[in-house]
Order: C-alpha cells, then structure tokens, then sequence
C-alpha cells in the first residue's frame, strides 16, 4: 500500500484515486474548487463528473496542493493535456526525491508537439526516470461502476511501471506493464482523433461498413505517425491502440465521439466544446497531429480532413469524397514498405 496523491478531480481523476483508496492506499485528490472537495469528502460524490457514482469512502480531497503532495510516493497527474505543464510547475516544489510520476491524459502539448511523458520530464527532470504513462479502454463512468477493465502502464524504468501495476490492479481493474512509452502515449493521443471523425460519421448515418472502414483505416494512420516518432508497430495492437480506440469510436460515454456527432448537426466547434463542460482533447490533438503528420512525412489523409472540417469550415461531406477520391494504393502499404 501507498501514500497517493491524484492531480485533477475530473471524470477520470476522481475514478482513478477512487479505485487507489479502494485498494488500501492513502489516496489524497486534488481539485481545485473548494465546492468539490466538500462534496467528494461530505457526500463521496461528484456529481458534475460521474453522476449517481458513489466514491471510495477513505478517499479524502483537499484544494492544498502541498499538503496533497508531501507525502506521496506516487503522484498522478490527470488533468487536461494543455494544464499539464502548468501544474507540474507547481507540484515541483513539493515532491518526494524517489516518487514516482503516473499520467493518465491521453493528449499532445500543441504549444510543442510534445507527449505528456516529454512535458513531465522537462518541468520534473529530478524524477525524469521515474515517468508512467497510464492508457487504454476505460471510460471512467465504467471503472467507478467497477465493471472490468484492462489498462497498460507504460515506462522505461519497469520498477516505476510495477509500483504504478500495484497501486491500481485489483478484480475489476487490470493493469498490464508496457516499455513502448511513445507506442503508448501517442494510441492514447490519436484515438481521440479517429473517435472524432468516428462520432462525426455517425452523424451523418454512415453505416457500419464505413464506420470499420474509418476505425481500421485510422488505426493504420495512428500506427504510421507512431512508427515514423519511434514507437512499435505492435502497440497499436495492444490496449492502448485498437483497445482504446474500439472502446473510443463505439461508446456513447466518450466525449469525442459526442463532440464529433454534435458537428454532425451543424454544431460550431466552439458552442459544442461550452455544451460538453468536460475536455475534449481530440479537437487540440487534431491540431498538433496535422503539423506532425507534415513534419514527419506520413500520410494522414483521415486527420488531414478532420482538420480541415474543425478548423477550415470544410464541408464534412465534401471531406468524405475527397477521402474516397484519393488515389489508388495498396491495404498494407506501410508494410511493403518494410515499415522504413
Ligand atoms: N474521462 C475518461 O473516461 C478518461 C479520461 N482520460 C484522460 O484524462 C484526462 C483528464 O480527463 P477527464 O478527467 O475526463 O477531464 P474532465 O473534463 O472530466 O475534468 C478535468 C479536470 O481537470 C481540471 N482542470 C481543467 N482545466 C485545468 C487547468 N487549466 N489546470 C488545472 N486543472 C484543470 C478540472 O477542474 P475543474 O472541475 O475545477 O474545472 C477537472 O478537475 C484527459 O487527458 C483525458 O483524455 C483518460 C482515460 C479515460
Ligand atoms: O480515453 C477514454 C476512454 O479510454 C475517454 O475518452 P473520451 O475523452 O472521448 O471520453
């Protein structure tokens, strides 16, 4: 058991410290408005993120950042991926020399371009080493009904990553070890991006023969991207690749799918990112994926005109046609190629 701090008491935030304090460790989470410590401490709730849910009883919140800190061993951060720099800065002070460093947000620095492992490494370089990505299938609004889920927690220090397993793994909640940190990071990151177009298409009634079309399709342009910034292949195969993005793409719990559906319907990206009250981190990623995708030479025709749709007014059923119309090449062209 362990002394655990939990940064960010959102959907998956509050369900992640919940199933911690439910496995016997010291769970403290942080949230940044008074009004939900008092709730998650008074009531076990948070109704505004998981509502009807009952949390961990043991599990305690505080808005005191130190306090929450000081103690722990293990330090989760899941906040939104464009915070997560910021509260890193502000955790620095306060952490132990040897904690480890969890992340759970599934998301690219669009300032940078940068995975969240870089972002923690670059604002924490004294636990640099110490660094877990936390991904794969699971809807938090599923884990705090404790039905069963299976994760990957992904590290180059595999001690780090078996600390991380520990923590979390229980009945309902498997947690498997990975090393294929970018692998990892970016099937969390570019799920959302297919689960976007996905929500989008479904929308405008595609059927089921185009929505696989979309998911496999978008998993060989996430497996593209990933190879071309170092990752392996056969992650995408794993939980936090194709895992992620069945659990993503066919779930009306995720919040991608629901913003792409409300585009659908004519919606403008800015009135559905207010309506959703929760991030949506498909919409930034899409953003930072379009200029890698240039940067790296891969082709992306999916997210190349998912951004011009969220980002460029482009028509989505123009984009559909100009998606069917691209020239002819071969399914496995990634492998022909000899993934070079
Ligand atoms: N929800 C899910 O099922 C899953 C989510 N994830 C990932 O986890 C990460 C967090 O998502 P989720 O919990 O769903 O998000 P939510 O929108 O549900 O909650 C976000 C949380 O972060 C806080 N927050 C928002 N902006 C800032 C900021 N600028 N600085 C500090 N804190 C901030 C919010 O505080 P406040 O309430 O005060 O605004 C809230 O506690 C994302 O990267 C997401 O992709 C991964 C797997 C599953
Ligand atoms: O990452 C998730 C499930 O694995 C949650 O997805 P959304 O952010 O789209 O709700």
């Amino acid at each position: 058991m362990k002394n655990v701090a939990v940064l960010g008491a959102g959907s998956w935030g509050t369900a992640l410290a919940s199933v911690l304090a439910e496995n016997g460790n010291e769970t403290r989470l942080y949230a940044r408005r008074l009004s939900a410590v008092q709730e998650i401490n008074t009531y076990h709730t948070n109704e505004h993120y998981l509502p009807k849910a009952s949390l961990a009883p043991s599990l305690q919140a505080s808005a005191n950042l130190s306090e929450v800190i000081r103690r722990s061993d293990v330090v989760v951060f899941v906040v939104p991926s464009q915070a997560l720099r910021e509260t890193a800065r502000q955790v620095r002070p306060y952490l132990k020399p040897n904690s480890v460093i969890v992340h759970a947000s599934k998301g690219l620095e669009v300032r940078t371009f940068k995975r969240m492992s870089q972002v923690l490494a670059e604002e924490l370089p004294e636990h640099a080493n110490q660094i877990v990505a936390l991904t794969g299938p699971s809807h938090a609004e599923e884990v705090i009904q404790k039905l069963p889920t299976a994760v990957v927690v992904a590290s180059k220090d595999s001690h780090a990553a078996e600390i991380a397993q520990s923590c979390f793994m229980n009945s309902y909640f498997r947690v498997y070890t990975n090393t294929d940190v970018i692998g990892c990071e970016m099937g969390g990151a570019l799920k959302n991006v297919i689960a976007l177009a996905t929500g989008l298409c479904s929308g405008m009634e595609f059927g089921d023969n185009g929505i696989a079309a979309l998911l496999t399709r978008g998993l060989a342009e996430m497996a593209r991207l990933g190879f071309a910034m170092g990752a392996q292949p056969n992650t995408f195969v794993g939980l936090a690749g194709v895992g992620d993005l069945i659990a993503t793409c066919t779930s009306p719990h995720s919040r991608n799918w629901r913003a792409g559906n409300m585009i659908s319907q004519g919606k403008k990206l800015d009135q559905v990112l207010v309506e959703m009250g929760m991030v949506v981190e498909g919409v930034k990623t899409t953003e930072a994926t379009y200029t890698m995708a240039k940067h790296y030479q891969v082709e992306m025709p999916i997210t190349e005109q998912l951004y011009q749709v969220l980002f460029a007014d482009k028509c989505p059923r123009k984009a559909l046609t100009d998606l069917m119309s691209r020239d002819k090449t071969h399914e496995l062209q990634d492998y022909v190629q000899g993934w070079s």
